[in-house]
């Protein structure tokens, strides 16, 4: 395309204060990563392309079906059975045939993640479960690359920019800060279960395109270090900061083998997703919050400086419906594996609750706590 085409095409956002040719030219070195060609993908990938980001890869290993047609909005009915990636990149290049498309006919897997996102500046997470989240926001730590995510349901939508270099060098936030623990299976619900506004995944695309392009020019402030949450049904846009969480990174993958090795489906369907550590006991206990101690009554020791409800785990299943109101409970044992199986017992047939069991059960809590108030014995004589 000449220059003069260039500049015309362009030419509404060229003119732009602090975006100019600048920002044009920075997006055309630019090279996007779109994971997921479906509700979010497609108005992402849409918009990406007709601001002229020079190199785009998208990822999908599914084919179009009727029930993708109210919302993955590149698809027509004669695309009905094809696959997502390679018609989504036919009808982008009809778009703008200067954008360079990366076509990926597969799955994100921990085989390929790491090959195929070091190829490029920017990866969009528009996929929809959380085996997936966790592995690209894994890999895109581990290779430190900024994660645009976004994640829709019924009529709500929520987005943040995970893994951005700061300027103020802020501590960096990832999925795992948002999502310590996966929701598993039996807790969770998918948009073809409980269903999505079409529009909503558009309006989130959109969003997830706005940031990237906002990281790419360096244009604004960049979600970062925050979570976004709109609601189509009374049009708030809220913003709610995030911070580190301490057990967070603990579950993630240190390094590219041990990426390679870990099993995502596993770790977002067993239970010890469910696992908290007695530092985080400590932050939640100011919350509302139910502590359930499934030992027998004569079991000993007493958890130091913790107020708890007695119900065995023979009786836990008798007690737990009259008795507990409140939507976080913590199950506790005298090592950690009862309070598991507590949680294993309870977790399918209690949906209103969140449950927890405490890892090492109370003989770590009392062995911190000992070691927590000597600390703080030892500060007091110090003054
Ligand atoms: N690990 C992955 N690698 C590549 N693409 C993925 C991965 N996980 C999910 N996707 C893709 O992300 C897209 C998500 O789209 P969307 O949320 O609109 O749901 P869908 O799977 O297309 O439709 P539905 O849930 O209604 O059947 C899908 O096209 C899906 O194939």
């Amino acid at each position: 395309m000449s220059q003069e085409n260039l500049e015309n095409r362009y030419h509404r956002q060229m003119i732009l204060k602090s975006f100019g040719k600048t920002g044009q030219a920075k997006l055309a070195q630019a090279k996007v990563l779109v994971i997921g060609a479906g509700g979010l993908g497609c108005p992402a990938l849409q918009y990406l392309v007709a601001a002229g980001v020079g190199t785009i890869g998208i990822v999908d290993n599914d084919v179009v079906s009727l029930t993708n047609l109210h919302r993955q909005i590149l698809f027509s009915e004669s695309d009905l059975s094809k696959p997502k990636a390679t018609t989504a990149a036919a009808k982008l290049t009809a778009l703008n045939s200067e954008v360079k498309l990366n076509v990926y006919n597969e799955k994100i897997t921990t085989a390929n993640a790491l090959e195929i996102i070091s190829n490029y500046d920017v990866v969009l997470d528009c996929t929809d479960n959380f085996e997936s989240r966790y592995l690209i926001n894994d890999a895109c730590a581990l290779l430190d690359k900024p994660l645009v995510y976004a994640a829709v349901l019924k009529y709500e939508g929520q987005t943040a920019v995970f893994n951005f270099k700061n300027k103020e060098e802020v501590e960096r936030i990832n999925y795992r800060d948002l999502f310590p623990n996966p929701v598993d299976a039996a807790h969770s619900v998918s948009c073809n279960e409980a269903g999505v506004l079409g529009v909503l995944p558009g309006i989130m695309g959109v969003l997830q395109t706005t940031e990237t392009l906002k990281i790419i020019t360096g244009i604004g402030e960049v979600l970062s270090n925050k979570l976004l949450v709109y609601n189509a049904l009374n049009s708030s846009f809220n913003t709610f900061n995030l911070t580190k969480n301490s057990d967070s990174q603990k579950a993630m993958p240190q390094n590219n083998e041990e990426f390679k090795n870990y099993d995502y489906e596993l770790y977002c369907n067993s239970l010890l997703s469910f696992e908290i550590t007695t530092e985080t006991l400590t932050e939640m206990i100011d919350k509302k919050l139910t502590i359930i101690d499934v030992r027998n009554p004569d079991e000993q020791p007493e958890a130091v400086d913790l107020s708890t409800f007695k119900m065995p785990l023979l009786e836990l299943e008798n007690l737990f419906e009259s008795q507990v109101t409140s939507s976080q409970v913590v199950f506790i044992c005298q090592t950690g594996k009862r309070s598991l199986k507590a949680v294993e017992l309870l977790k399918n047939n209690y949906s209103g609750h969140t449950f927890y069991s405490l890892k090492g059960g109370v003989l770590a809590w009392n062995e911190f706590k000992n070691k927590t108030n000597e600390h703080s014995q030892k500060e007091k004589s110090i003054y």
